[in-house]
């Protein structure tokens, strides 16, 4: 008997483009969904965009956080109940998005996703991810029904989140490696299309470098596209295996011994080289993905990343304990040969 099944969840509508912040409640009703809009949003992208929002949606109640946490997550469904919400509108970075899909999980209601950055892949995807004491979960969510980017807002965003966006895309390079090597080893279960996708996508933002600058709303449009189809392709997989390999525990491992010290996409971005360098060695791709990194702005080195040697070191020592998830890492790296793998690519 043919025994197989998937369920592909995606967005509904995605509306890219300059100004479609104002076409956000036209794309709600498009939605046909019933009850109180709720916001939930964080303290920046609450100053720069939240007035827009509210004069859409008249005495809309809202939350703002200033983290991703469990306890964040409780906060918006205790707050969005106590509103008689009908769906969320997860307004911000990848923080307030991560909390409002999983909140949205836990109402049983939908959410529109509403980037003030084009910083992470999380944009569009079916996952939240939620750190909590040692370990970060990547926890399986419903994708938002909308996503509403507004490129001249992203294009108005310190440029720096925009180039943490572009190396999120860049490190799937090492996030595919990892996948089929998890997949040859330990039968972990691979999506040729999934695979494809992420890899593309992070080839084509590669190919338009160029293009990507700052000041030109452009390059909101090129990397934001981008972390759409990085989303779709992590929706497609059911997991975030496309898009988070041994690079994103380091960046995991990073967030809890040095928390806020740079962006999640910068620490992926730096992680992508140094695990490049253990899938392929001193001579494989690692040059590859620096130089497309520094073309395009993103740190390459420790020193950018604002973190001493040693936290690289530990973090790429102990990043695969973080979670459940097997990489090139295996069991763990030595010192001495995550020492010797930063300062070959020029990390330390
Ligand atoms: N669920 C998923 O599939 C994914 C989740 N993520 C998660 O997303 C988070 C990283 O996303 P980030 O956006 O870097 O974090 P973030 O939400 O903390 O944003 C970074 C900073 O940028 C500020 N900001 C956002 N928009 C701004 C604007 N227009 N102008 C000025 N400041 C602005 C925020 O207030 C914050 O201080 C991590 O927690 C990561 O784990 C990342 C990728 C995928
Ligand atoms: O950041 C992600 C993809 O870019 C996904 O996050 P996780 O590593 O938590 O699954
Ligand atoms: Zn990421």
């Amino acid at each position: 008997m043919f025994d197989k099944s998937t369920w592909i969840k995606l967005p509904r509508s995605v509306l890219q483009g300059h100004g479609v912040l104002d076409d956000l409640s036209a794309a709600v009703d498009e939605l046909y969904l019933s009850g109180e809009p709720f916001l939930v949003t964080s303290p920046s992208p609450n100053r720069i965009a939240g007035d827009r929002v509210r004069e859409q949606f008249d005495g809309i109640s809202s939350v703002s956080l200033d983290r991703a946490s469990f306890e964040s997550v409780e906060r918006v469904v205790d707050a969005a109940r106590e509103a008689d919400a009908g769906y969320l509108i997860a307004l911000g970075g990848g923080k307030p998005i991560d909390v409002a899909k999983m909140a949205s999980d836990r109402l049983d209601c939908g959410f529109i996703s509403v980037p003030t950055a084009a910083s992470h892949d999380g944009i569009v995807s079916g996952r939240s991810s939620i750190p909590e004491g040692d370990t970060r979960h990547s926890v399986a969510a419903d994708p938002p029904l909308a996503v509403v980017a507004d490129t001249e807002l992203l294009a108005e965003a310190p440029w720096e989140l925009t180039t943490a966006g572009c190396a999120d895309i860049i490190s799937n390079y090492t996030a595919v490696k990892d996948w089929e090597l998890a997949h040859r080893l330990k039968n972990v279960e691979y999506s040729e299309y999934a695979g494809a996708l992420s890899q593309m996508t992070a080839e084509m933002l590669v190919g338009s470098a160029d293009s990507i600058k700052p000041g030109l709303e452009e390059s909101a449009w090129i990397v934001t596209k981008a972390l759409v189809s990085s989303g779709v392709a992590m929706s497609i997989a059911g997991s975030s295996r496309p898009a988070s390999g041994a690079e994103h525990l380091f960046s995991h491992q990073l967030d809890r011994i040095a928390p806020g010290s740079a962006l999640h996409g910068h620490q992926v971005g730096v992680g992508s080289i140094m695990t490049e360098y253990f899938h392929s060695g001193a001579r494989g791709e690692w040059t590859d993905i620096r130089d497309a990194l520094s073309t395009m702005g993103a740190p390459t080195t420790a020193d950018e990343l604002g973190i001493d040697d040693e936290t690289i070191i530990e973090a790429l020592t102990t990043a695969h304990e973080i979670r459940d998830r097997y990489t090139i890492l295996g069991n763990g790296v030595s010192e001495e040969a995550a020492i010797e793998a930063a300062t070959i690519t020029g990390v330390i």
